[in-house]
């Protein structure tokens, strides 16, 4: 927790002003009610109206002095946690953003969702609804103890003692009664979100199977289960919030019963006595955010720990201390390199083979041998455990990564394409890229007609993951896209294995003028492709013939 607001030091003068204007608001509410009862039971004396004058004035400042401070007090709550919430999300962003794709495979997308959707939301409170609270209720408290007790300092004590009691008490019972169901509620939300997920992205896959009824069923299960925690939840803090009401009563009828008292011992003026008991009853009203306070806190604590433990995972790689300049060779060569994803189950053993400047390369082996992570090697998604990989005479370890990853073009078995326009997919590989290069591009993977199609031309929406377009066209976008980068690698995982052949051969005429100042590593089964290649690598589980 004390991270989490360490993380927001920059932020606490605006804090200190939302409790600031908390407190003055409900202070105001106090003195409009004292005001006015002083006012009704002066007037009851049947007074001259320049005695009432003052009080006048005070209900009228008191009155305005509400409304305009509980709406800066609002303004200012609300602009302070929007503010928190973006501030959240681009620090997660950033801290997430070296650990992919080696750590995040370790969380399911539901499970991510959670952690960076719904704990964000949760943690964007703490200030405003957590933290604040308290301290206004302390003030409020401080404040009406001291009027009331300016008429009889015991009154004063007694209030200042059922403020705490109602306000430590009550928070904590309630947050005992809950822990248990807030806890299943938490787990079981996040099994929501990943079965949704699920359902959703694996919809065409759950109907083909004929499975959409099964899907349904455990669906209706786990919101039934959930719906269960929260009423249960709700219970709990129903049954609080009806004893801080009780409490609430019962010390406003103690305060105006010993105030009684008082009068009848000649102790207290009795036109008093109903300033003391409105102005208790108005001073309770800072009490009833801290049920929510504490539960507020206590969500914060458990999204905080989520999030930073996602965060702390230690990158699996991470740019050297002092990076070497990138060379000016765009050889590759791996030597004696060993690496597995598991300990003790070494995919690739002392792997050694090297791409000569502007070679075209086939890498072939049998399905499961290791092509895609020798690729995901080059790009440095993972360290070798021995051997080393070099760029040019550097090894790659050495390397800034945006540096190694700007001279590799990767077309990999699962592209990922974007929620956006035809556009945002291909300027993602190169922001500079004119009209005509994308244009162009779309016509090298044989997207031409595709384009020549569409009314909204490279402004048509293709959807999540592409979903408006074919299997095969989104692997020729994906081509396209890894054609504008202007890099000197290329690595091209099964470009074709969606395309027919007709396409396929096509984009292979069409490319092959553009492979002559590049270096390539291909990775194909199909013999088509297999064919642009100047020579061709064997990868076997334990070593490379080359040929
Ligand atoms: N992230 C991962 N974690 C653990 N094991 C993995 C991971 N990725 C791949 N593997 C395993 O490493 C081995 C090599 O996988 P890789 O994808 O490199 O093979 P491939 O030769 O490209 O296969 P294919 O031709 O089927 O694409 C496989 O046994 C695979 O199960």
């Amino acid at each position: 927790m004390k991270r989490l607001l360490q993380l927001f030091y920059a932020e606490r003068w605006q804090v200190l002003l939302v409790i600031g204007l908390g407190f003055a608001t409900v202070g105001s509410s106090v003195g409009l009610i004292a005001t006015s009862a002083y006012l009704i039971a002066k007037a009851a004396l049947m007074p001259s109206i320049a005695e009432l004058q003052v009080a006048v004035l005070g209900v009228r400042f008191f009155g305005i002095a509400r409304g305009v401070l509980r709406y800066a007090e609002r303004y200012l709550s609300h602009r302070l946690t929007f503010q928190i919430l973006a501030q959240l999300r681009s620090w997660l962003y950033a801290a997430l953003e070296p650990l992919a794709p080696a750590r995040l495979l370790h969380y399911s997308r539901g499970d991510l969702l959670t952690r960076t959707i719904s704990h964000i939301d949760s943690l964007q409170h703490l200030y405003v609804r957590a933290i604040a609270p308290p301290w206004v209720a302390l003030l409020v408290a401080l404040a009406t103890s001291l009027l009331i007790g300016s008429f009889v300092w015991q009154l004063g004590l007694v209030l200042l003692l059922c403020h705490l009691l109602i306000g430590v008490v009550v928070p904590a019972l309630s947050l005992r009664q809950s822990r248990q169901p807030g806890a299943k509620v938490n787990q079981q939300k996040q099994a929501l979100n990943q079965a949704v997920v699920e359902a959703v992205t694996g919809s065409a896959d759950i109907m083909a199977a004929n499975a959409e009824l099964l899907v349904q069923q455990q669906l209706t299960q786990l919101s039934q289960q959930l719906a269960t925690s929260q009423r249960r939840l709700t219970n709990a803090r129903i049954t609080s919030t009806s004893l801080l009401n009780a409490l609430v009563m019962l010390s406003t009828l103690l305060m105006v019963g010993l105030g009684s008292w008082f009068v009848e011992q000649g102790q207290l003026n009795p036109l008093y006595l109903a300033v003391i008991g409105l102005s208790t009853l108005a001073s309770f009203e800072a009490l009833g955010n801290l049920i929510q306070a504490a539960h507020i806190w206590q969500s914060s604590q458990q999204a905080a720990k989520a999030m930073f433990e996602l965060v702390d995972a230690r990158p699996a790689v991470s740019d050297p201390a002092e990076p070497s300049k990138l060379s000016t060779s765009s050889q590759i060569r791996f030597e004696h390199v060993d690496f597995g994803y598991v300990e003790n189950q070494l995919v690739l053993r002392d792997l050694s083979f090297e791409l000569a400047p502007g070679e075209i390369v086939a890498l072939q082996a049998p399905s499961g041998a290791g092509k895609t992570t020798v690729a995901q090697l080059l790009l440095r998604f993972w360290d070798v455990q021995a051997g080393a990989i070099y760029l040019g005479d550097c090894d790659i370890r050495q390397l800034r990564l945006a540096d190694l990853h700007q001279q590799i073009g990767y077309v990999s078995q699962h592209t990922e394409l974007f929620n956006g326009s035809l556009r945002d997919n291909l300027r993602l590989a190169n922001p500079a890229a004119s009209e005509d290069d994308l244009v162009q591009a779309l016509e090298v993977a044989q997207l031409s007609n595709l384009l020549a199609k569409l009314p909204a031309g490279l402004e048509t929406w293709i959807g999540e993951q592409g979903a408006k377009l074919s299997g095969g066209e989104r692997q020729r976008l994906a081509l396209a896209r890894v054609l504008l980068k202007p890099a000197p690698i290329l690595i091209l995982d099964e470009p074709t294995a969606q395309l027919d052949y007709a396409n396929e051969a096509a984009w292979l005429a069409a490319l092959k003028p553009l492979l002559a100042d590049k270096t390539v590593l291909l990775i194909s089964h199909r013999r088509a492709v297999q064919a642009l290649a100047d020579r061709s690598i064997y990868l076997e589980v334990s070593d490379t013939r080359s040929q």
